[in-house]
């Protein structure tokens, strides 16, 4: 099998830890392109620590994590945690060219104003990021998924992605998944509610310690 053919996320015998502390054994998933898979479990299983994990902010101490067939990150993974990152001190427009820029993507104006549309921020551009409200705060970490492709991140590590967003901005946000999913890309995803679009569950509950 070349890197090519390899599952975009394999994981082996993973255990997710934070520390010291083991929180889940032996966790196995597969993603292959097209794959959109909800990850569950109660409160406090690890769901966000594994996340973690695979974006390479915490440790992979036991098990294996391959992307695309190897042992280490070949492309970055896009990684949405639930604590926003953005910066209230920059405009709507210069956090969201924030976002971008980590990905090696310098968006045009034309870029800006077609993402902060997508999410209902069109007019927005040059307003305190400190004056959004929390949905409208979290709009702008989730604009950049609409300019990402699976060319420049092919896995979404996506951390709560629906919090505090409106049944409308759900809607669009699934169909957005979709899209990405059927271009190529897989979504690993955390959500305390359903996930129409997803084609895989993985409940972390079954692996705890
Ligand atoms: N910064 C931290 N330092 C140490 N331990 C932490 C830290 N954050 C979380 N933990 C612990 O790690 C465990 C797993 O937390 P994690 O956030 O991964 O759970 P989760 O499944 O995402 O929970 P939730 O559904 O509440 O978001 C919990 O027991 C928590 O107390």
């Amino acid at each position: 099998m070349t890197a090519l053919d390899a599952p975009l996320l394999a994981l082996d015998k993973l255990t997710v830890q934070r520390g010291e502390t083991p929180l889940c054994e032996k966790v196995a998933l597969t993603l292959s392109a097209g794959d959109i898979c909800h990850l569950i479990g109660a409160n406090g299983t690890g769901k966000t620590t594994l996340l973690m994990q695979l974006a390479g902010l915490l440790p992979v101490l036991t098990g294996t994590v391959r992307y695309q067939g190897v042992e280490s990150l070949p492309v970055q993974p896009l990684y949405v945690s639930h604590q926003l990152g953005i910066h209230p001190n920059l405009t709507v427009a210069q956090n969201l060219t924030f976002l971008l820029n980590l990905y090696g993507i310098a968006p045009s104006s034309t870029d800006i104003d077609a993402a902060l549309t997508w999410v209902g921020l069109q007019g927005f551009e040059t307003i305190s990021s400190s004056h959004l409200s929390a949905g409208q705060t979290r709009r702008i970490t989730l604009a950049r998924l609409y300019l990402l492709t699976p060319a420049v991140t092919p896995l979404w590590l996506l951390d709560e992605p629906f919090t505090a967003l409106d049944v409308d901005m759900v809607a669009r946000m699934e169909d957005r998944l979709c899209d990405f999913a059927s271009a190529g890309g897989a979504i690993l995803m955390t959500s305390h509610q359903a996930v129409a679009v997803a084609n895989q569950v993985l409940d972390l509950s079954d692996y705890m310690v």
